[in-house]
């Protein structure tokens, strides 16, 4: 059996001043697994993602990424997307795609090659050239979507990726997300408090209070 990607065990995360993001969290991220993390405001569902990620520490418990072979802050082991599409403004969309690959040493020939598949893949192979102020929103995040497809992750985190999208525009880009993580074979974790978005993927952990309420997982 492989190892799972995450595994998180008794895991809770207090910051500063007192302040219980998570605890006690059992979970475990496996590959294939679509998951849509749902909750309230502030009920540390970006924090989970956060651990996920290996961006933060937790301070109590026990968190591995057995399955990933390798370090969860490698973009091509673990793919990160947020609300916000964060793209370079003086490089065209294309050469923001292909950033991470050419600053990992690949070189600019065969990044801006795989850089062109993904945005093929996100349904924006006409956006290459573009810079970032002239596409729309939905256009950015399909961009950084694709920056994460290049880089080939075995997991995609996403943190309230349509919550600046209108309705139509937030389901095609669920839509594409699913379908990247089919394509690529990548777990996928979406952190939500949309239930549209959480109606379309396969499993839902519910947070309150940084308490994992429902698992289908035994550890
Ligand atoms: N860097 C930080 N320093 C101190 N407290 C933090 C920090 N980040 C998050 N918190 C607190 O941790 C708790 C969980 O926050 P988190 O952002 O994980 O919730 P969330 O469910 O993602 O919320 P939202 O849906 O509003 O993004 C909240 O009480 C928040 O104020």
């Amino acid at each position: 059996m492989t190892a799972p990607l995450v595994r998180c065990v008794g895991a809770g995360l207090t910051y500063g001043a007192g302040v219980t993001a998570l605890a006690e969290v059992d979970c475990l991220v496996e590959a294939g697994d679509q998951v849509a993390v749902m909750g309230p405001s502030g009920s540390g569902k970006s924090s989970l993602l956060h651990v996920f990620a290996g961006l933060v520490r937790v301070t109590s418990g026990d968190v591995s990424w057995n399955g990933l072979e390798g370090s969860p802050r490698d973009p091509e082991r673990v793919g990160l997307i947020f609300q916000e599409p964060a793209l370079v403004p003086a490089l065209t969309v294309l050469e923001n795609v292909a950033l991470p690959l050419t600053f990992a040493g690949m070189p600019v020939v065969e990044a801006a090659e795989r850089g062109r598949d993904a945005l093929d893949l996100v349904g924006v192979a006409n956006l290459g050239d573009a810079l970032p102020q002239e596409v729309s929103g939905g256009q950015a995040q399909r961009a950084v979507i694709a920056r994460v497809v290049a880089c080939r992750p075995r997991l995609i985190l996403a943190d309230e990726p349509t919550s600046k999208l209108d309705r139509a525009t937030a389901g095609r880009i669920i839509d594409v997300l699913l379908r990247v993580s089919d394509d690529l074979g990548a777990a996928l974790v979406i952190a939500t408090h949309d239930p549209a978005v959480g109606g379309s993927l396969e499993a839902r952990w519910q947070v309150e209070d940084g308490r994992l309420r429902s698992q289908a997982i035994t550890l």
